[in-house]
């Protein structure tokens, strides 16, 4: 077996039938084997990728995760956990997978979807035909990609990966990468395979796929670089332009309850907004958008050029005219609100806004893995309301310690955005204590008055 696969390791090949049984991380079950015994003998502890999911596991597993989160946060939270279940099968919006190619005395025989398990010496690959992780439509798409691929020339020379990303409103885009320029030979066949696309069941009415296909500095667009959502969320249908390559939550139901969540609690008293939140990684404003009813006005900020620009465009998208959102590094934005230079602000001052007249009761973080830097937890700890939504634990939970010197957890949610894999999405809302109080000895977790806010 050769590979023209830049990545290929070339470690046996697994059966792509990998099942996945409880406490995902640690028991990985495949046709009869585990990573576990992986682990013991000779290859990596690196779990096996998730591929075929055993879905009576799902409450095992889920289980698991509820007891390290209330572990894990046990000296910061003793109230109910909310635990959001997530659909067990199909729940993935988007995926990447790498393509494998198959010779035999330099002719190629096969061509295929894999995943790896591990690196270097010990890299297992695992053949990937079905994905129950990935929605239908992803699914369906994965299909037709390879069957159209598969035996033609022009489009399969130098394939090395396919990434996918299908929506909930039954939007979708295939990336196709290679190791070769593209060029209008490509093209051609490449839009026949798109026509092919618009043939899967489960799309949006007229709707036809996009097919983008990346090569070393290229990019060639098939249709547009981008999907459209639709979520609805507290019975509003929203829509948001997620881009090509840029980050969007993955399991999309899961988004959902996400927003609703941020949006339950921070309802304001009475129901009319009094302050103006702020929300630091924005992203293409999924939060703030959906937020915007609570507050007088959203201020949000993001490093991504693309995804302010994705985020502008759906604030008018939605009609929502309270919500301002500029491209600034949080590091660089924290810095500057905690030494007062507004002047820095300009991006915000073209939009018609002058932060200092903002109001900011709330703020909202949904940082990337790292959690949050030192000046931002400075930052966030002068609000009276927090609201932190994370991907990983262990800052969290580093992040939450440090704020618990002057905030209390007040809601603690944990959101099963990855089923059968050791992460765990959790959302935490932290309120400032009044002076001296801490929530224990006022008998309470976090029960106490909205103290002072970060006015600016
Ligand atoms: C976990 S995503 C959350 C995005 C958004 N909240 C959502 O729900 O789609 C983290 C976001 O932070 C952005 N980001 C990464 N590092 C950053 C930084 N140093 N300052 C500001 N934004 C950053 C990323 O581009 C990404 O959009």
């Amino acid at each position: 077996m050769t590979s023209v696969d830049g990545g290929g390791g070339g470690g046996p090949l697994e059966k792509n039938r990998t099942k996945v049984g409880a406490n995902v991380g640690a028991d990985v079950v495949g046709k009869r084997r585990s990573v576990r015994a992986a682990a013991a003998g000779t290859s990596s502890a690196a779990p096996a990728p998730i591929i075929c999911v055993d879905t009576e596991t799902y409450d095992k597993q889920l289980g698991d995760k509820v007891e390290r989160v209330r572990t894990q946060f046990a000296d910061f939270f003793s109230g109910e956990l909310e635990v959001f279940r997530s659909k067990k099968k199909h729940y993935r919006m988007r995926s990447e997978f790498r393509i494998w190619h198959d010779y035999e005395q330099g002719t190629e025989k096969d061509l295929y979807y894999v995943m790896f398990q591990g690196g270097g010496h010990d890299q297992k690959r695992f053949r990937v035909d079905d994905f129950d992780v990935g929605s239908e439509l992803l699914n369906r798409l994965m299909r037709k990609i390879i069957e159209g691929v598969r035996g033609n020339e022009v489009l399969s020379k130098k394939i090395f990966q396919a990434n996918f990303h299908t929506t909930l409103s039954g939007q979708a885009m295939v990336s196709l990468l290679y190791h070769r320029k593209l060029d209008e030979e490509w093209k051609a066949e490449a839009e026949k395979l798109r026509q092919q696309l618009a043939t899967a069941e489960g799309l949006e009415e007229g709707h036809i796929p996009s097919l983008i296909g990346r090569s070393r500095k290229q990019k060639e667009v098939l249709g547009v670089d981008h999907v459209t959502e639709t979520l609805r969320v507290c019975g509003r249908d929203l829509s948001y332009r997620q881009l090509e390559g840029n980050f969007s939550q993955p399991n999309g139901g899961m988004c959902i309850n996400m927003l609703e969540w941020a949006v339950k609690h921070t309802r304001p008293e009475g129901g009319e907004p009094k302050d103006d939140l702020l929300e630091l990684y924005c992203g293409n404003g999924n939060f703030s958008i959906a937020m915007a009813e609570n507050f007088r006005r959203c201020v949000g900020t993001e490093i991504s050029k693309r995804s302010v620009a994705a985020a502008q465009h759906n604030i008018k998208a939605n009609g929502v005219e309270n919500v301002v959102i500029a491209r600034c590094g949080s590091e660089e934005f924290s810095a500057a609100l905690l030494s007062d230079k507004m002047k820095s602000f300009k991006r915000f001052e073209q939009q018609g806004l002058d932060l200092s007249e903002c109001d900011f009761g709330t703020v909202l973080v949904d940082p990337p893995r790292a959690g949050l830097d030192d000046d931002t937890v400075k930052l966030v700890s002068k609000f009276g309301t927090i609201v932190y939504i994370s991907c990983n634990p262990e800052t969290l939970c580093e992040n939450v310690k440090a704020l618990s010197e002057t905030h209390d957890v007040a809601h603690f949610a944990l959101f099963d955005q990855f089923p059968y894999s050791h992460h765990v999405e959790c959302g935490v809302v932290m309120r400032k204590r009044a002076k001296g109080k801490r929530a224990r000895e006022a008998g309470g977790a976090g029960e106490e008055e909205d103290a002072a806010k970060a006015k600016k």
